[in-house]
């Protein structure tokens, strides 16, 4: 794991994005795994601008998302589908994109899921945040974690932190569709975004831990070859 300390967010979504850029520059064609949440945004913004300056094109790219809420339609603002449109896809124009999608809590949707992965193979670039308890995309710490897209059970520690988002706690919705480790392991590369002082036990397990440990999900992601670990000061030192 390659650990980019940056100084703020703004530098942490600039280095994060000057990468991704470069890949899209070289292979017009890229596929992209995007992530939700407040850690991308920057990056998004930066990727709008280099859109827009001509320096990059969406035209050829094709991108999957990580994750959904259950019970959230689609069209409602605090659904994953709204935050990307609002945050990328009504600014640049992708040859396709696609997020998971599951109204009610049905393996059914997780298997739809999976069968479209298999078939839009291996991502060049993967962006992931780290939630506060070490969790990505929505694999929860547990005992056992997923290997691919599953309906899954949102801890409460994820539930109080989203709650930020939501007008309470109760709104939060409970269950969520997650794509699984092999899933977000099918990547040449995988983007991982931190900031804030929040973040910093996650972190720091992440970088100094010795372990790989179904407790901290983030902590699989020392047995793929090519992470970069993109870290604000605060989440850093703490
Ligand atoms: O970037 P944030 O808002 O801190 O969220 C961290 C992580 O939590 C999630 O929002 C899921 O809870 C992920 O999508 C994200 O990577």
């Amino acid at each position: 794991m390659k650990v980019i300390v940056c100084k703020d967010y703004d530098d942490m979504s600039k280095k994060a994005a000057d990468l991704v850029i470069s890949n899209i520059k070289e292979k017009p064609q890229i596929k992209l795994g995007l992530a939700t949440g407040s850690s991308p945004i920057g990056l998004y913004k930066n990727l709008i601008s280099a859109n827009e300056d001509g320096e990059i094109s969406f035209k050829f790219a094709k991108s999957v998302n990580l994750d959904e809420y259950i019970g959230i339609d689609p069209a409602n603002d605090q659904s994953y589908q709204y935050f990307m449109n609002e945050n990328l896809f009504n600014h640049v124009s992708f040859a396709d994109t696609k997020l998971p999608y599951a109204p009610e809590n049905d393996e059914k949707y997780a298997e739809e899921y999976n069968k479209y992965l298999d078939d839009f193979g291996q991502r060049d670039i993967q962006i992931l945040g780290i939630g506060e308890n070490g969790h990505i995309a929505f694999n929860e710490p547990g005992e056992v974690l997923n290997r691919r897209t599953s309906i899954v059970k949102l801890s409460q520690s994820t539930i109080e932190a989203n709650s930020r988002f939501f007008e309470s706690e109760e709104d939060v919705p409970k269950y969520a569709i997650s794509m699984g480790m092999s899933d977000i392991f099918n990547a040449k590369t995988i983007i991982l975004l931190a900031n804030g002082k929040k973040k910093h036990d996650a972190v720091k397990k992440l970088i100094e831990g010795n372990t790989i440990d179904p407790k901290l999900p983030a902590s699989f992601l020392s047995l793929h070859p090519n992470v970069y670990i993109y870290v604000d000061e605060e989440a850093y030192r703490g």
